[in-house]
């Protein structure tokens, strides 16, 4: 992935936001600059996905003291799929210590795609990590509640909590999914058998694919993702969620893992914790800063949304969020203009 930053120049990360009139103009600017790439296509193997609007495209940043600014179809909604993920494991994680859950489900990136089935495999029954489905069936196993209904009670209220609003399921997905699954329910019967889920695995997949249908919007990521960023709790509410040990976990597996088989190329052109779903939408984290939200459902051919990717990397440039970009006396840091 070479999102074509190399005209844009590197804020250093050091310090703090711009003003957030600065902020404000930035985030139009990203937008209007990802806007211009209309390549990638939109995810068709879950049905209902197919029929999104293939040019929507909403951006959001919201700060860690609440200030939000917003770009385009920032209130329209899509379906948060593998965003998921990193919610359900951080409070999977809140609630049975990281130790227990670093051992069960791993945190090493498995190369592979997400929904890779050979991955499991060839490390021996292990799921690897908490972002492929593999890993999130296993979390979701986690789930605390015993009965899928509580386990899905659950996990709704509590990415509910992470976006600051009740989230609602969208139906049309979660049928369409549920539907098509049987790689997931592969998935699950497969980890079944190496011991890595030992309760019923469909509804497993029942409540992971509903997890992944509640609908959400980029503001809405934005407030989850800066609600990692505020150590766990949410900058709007002003709710704690999680622990912050457990958002510093959630954001290191995040940066190895969030962009499946990317996210080294990602890491290396963002510099920062994200998670990418195949509706369109990616959330991104600077730590102590904000929280990025984008939408637009083209998608690269690992199912990781074109202009979320750079419109991300425009805003971790211009706004001096990369974490690896602290040298305020690299003269390649400069202000931009
Ligand atoms: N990458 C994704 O967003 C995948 C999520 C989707 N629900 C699946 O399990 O296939």
């Amino acid at each position: 992935m070479d999102v074509g930053l190399d005209h844009v120049g590197q804020r250093a990360a050091t310090g703090a936001l711009p003003p957030w009139q600065r902020v404000d103009e930035l985030v139009l600017e990203a937008y209007a600059w990802a806007r211009q790439d209309a390549s990638g296509a939109v995810a068709d193997y879950i049905p209902a996905l197919a029929q999104a609007d293939p040019d929507a495209f909403g951006l959001c940043v919201v700060e860690v003291d609440g200030g939000t600014h917003t770009a385009g179809d920032a209130d329209a909604g899509f379906s948060i799929q593998s965003i998921s993920k990193a919610f359900v494991y951080a409070l999977v994680c809140d609630e049975l210590g990281h130790a227990a859950v670093r051992e069960r489900i791993g945190v090493n990136n498995t190369g592979l795609a997400f929904n890779s089935v050979v991955a499991v495999e060839l490390n021996g029954g292990h799921p690897m990590n908490p972002m492929v489905n593999a890993g999130a069936l296993a979390t979701t196993a986690l789930v605390p509640g015993g009965a899928p209904d509580e386990q899905w009670a659950y996990v709704q209220d509590g990415l509910s909590r992470f976006a600051g609003r009740p989230l609602a399921l969208d139906d049309e997905v979660y049928a369409s999914e549920s539907a098509t699954n049987q790689r997931n329910q592969a998935i699950a019967r497969l980890l079944e058998s190496y011991g890595r889920i030992e309760v019923d695995p469909l509804p497993v997949v029942d409540v992971y694919t509903r997890q992944c249908s509640l609908v959400v919007t980029a503001r809405d990521v934005a407030v989850m993702g800066a609600t990692l960023a505020d150590g766990g709790v949410n900058p709007l509410t002003g709710e704690r969620v999680v622990s912050a040990e457990v958002c510093r976990d959630t954001l290191a597996v995040l940066a190895s893992t969030g962009l499946y088989e990317r996210s080294g190329e990602w890491l290396f052109e963002i510099g920062l914790p994200g998670k990418s779903g195949v509706a369109g939408g990616i959330v991104t984290v600077a730590p102590g800063k904000a929280g990025i939200g984008a939408f637009a459902p083209r998608l690269d051919p690992a199912g990781n949304s074109v202009r979320a990717q750079r419109a991300t990397g425009y805003l971790s440039r211009v706004l001096g969020l990369n974490v690896f970009a602290s040298s305020v006396h690299d003269p390649a840091s400069r202000e931009p203009q």
